[in-house]
């Protein structure tokens, strides 16, 4: 090389690539131990993960819930009626479990759609569950506004949603779009084939491809979506996430022996269909998506968009009064944040009163 009369460069334009010759006081700072105090603290915490499953009667949820968690929680209450009752409505009903693994706790609730899509006519069906979304953003928000609030306000916001469809080999119903359409707008949801077993390989692709065009055709938005990838890492990864579901899967409460090995599967006529082996079904991609990979973008994204866009409209909808009856004084909470007293009047928006 020849050196063609190059000026040394000020300090300040050095590139990224070369130390500044200032004094480093021999470097190295420790910063990095902070994520072994998150871990400790959030260990110590513990944290809550609530998941929603919505489809019809009979096509596996409970099985496939305890095949997730390896049957550390069951769907279902311990009531010993609770199959007996056959509700003419959609009841929901949650289930929490604590499951502790390697000194890491983590409170699991199953909220559970009885009735959902087992009516002769299920026009609206979808509401109950739109409602129960909503409430959890409304008592969140609720217990965010308020003046003493607890240090850390317990969540029961709907992390995730997993819609079974069922194994037709034909297209959404309208009762999946009619679903998906309203709740994909505020939550996250997963949809899988159901007792994906019934299929033959071809059929499965096939109707894999059917449903995605189906969500693309109908505007359905479902996890993980687009808009929320947070860069070029993460869409590459969720890019594939999103050309493979929805999620083909197969649960079973049953062991076997494959090869001397102990597999959980299930047993059809053309042999054993290993859960766990993605060769045989994306029983595994399902989990790994859930639990493994994206729990805590889930959390997030409920927290980040689904109930920040719940916020935002309620809080501009009408500023939200925290104080007594009509013609009391109470506090008047505007849509920038700002507080002042106000006298309460049936004209504005009450959304709840709270006296201090
Ligand atoms: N072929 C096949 N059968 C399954 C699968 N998962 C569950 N089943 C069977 O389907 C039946 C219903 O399973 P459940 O898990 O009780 O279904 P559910 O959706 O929880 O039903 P409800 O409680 O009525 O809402 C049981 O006999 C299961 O053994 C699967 O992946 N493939």
């Amino acid at each position: 090389g020849v050196a063609l009369g190059v000026l040394p460069l000020p300090k300040l334009f050095l590139g990224p690539g070369q130390p500044s010759k200032g004094p480093d006081l021999l470097g190295y700072v420790g910063i990095e131990a902070v994520l072994d105090q998150m871990r400790r603290k959030t260990m110590k915490a513990g944290f809550e993960f609530n998941i929603m499953v919505v489809g019809q009667s009979g096509l596996g949820k409970s099985t496939l819930v305890n095949t997730l968690f390896k049957s550390k929680v069951s769907r279902k209450s311990c009531s010993p009626n609770y199959e007996e009752k056959i509700s003419k409505t959609v009841q929901l009903q949650s289930v929490s479990h604590v499951i502790e693994e390697k000194g890491v706790r983590m409170k699991l609730t199953v909220i559970d759609t009885p009735g959902f899509g087992d009516q002769i006519n299920n026009d609206r069906c979808w509401e109950p569950v739109l409602k129960h979304v909503n409430e959890q953003y409304e008592k969140y928000l609720k217990e965010e506004l308020r003046v003493n609030r607890q240090r850390k306000i317990p969540d029961t916001r709907v992390h995730c949603c997993i819609y079974f469809l069922p194994a037709s080999g034909h297209w959404l119903r309208p009762i999946d779009v009619e679903f998906m359409k309203r709740l994909g707008k505020i939550v996250s949801i997963v949809p899988v084939i159901a007792k994906a077993d019934t299929l033959t390989l071809e059929e499965r692709t096939e109707f894999k491809q059917r449903i995605r065009q189906d969500l693309v055709a109908n505007g359905i938005q479902v996890y993980p979506q687009k808009e929320n990838d947070e860069d070029a890492e993460e869409r590459l990864l969720n890019n594939t996430i999103r050309e493979s579901i929805p999620f083909a899967v197969v649960g079973t409460d049953r062991e076997h022996q494959v090869n001397g090995h102990r597999v959980l599967g299930r047993k059809t006529k053309w042999g054993i269909v290993e859960v766990e082996n993605v060769a045989h079904c994306e029983f595994a991609n399902l989990r790994d998506l859930l639990i493994r990979s994206h729990l805590e973008d889930l959390k997030q994204v409920t927290h980040d968009v689904h109930y920040e866009t719940y916020r935002v409209q309620r809080l501009t909808a009408g500023a939200v009064h925290q104080g007594g009856p009509n013609g009391t004084m109470c506090t008047h909470v505007w849509k920038d944040g700002l507080k002042g007293p106000l006298v309460n009047t049936p004209f504005l928006s009450i959304l709840y009163y709270e006296s201090y």
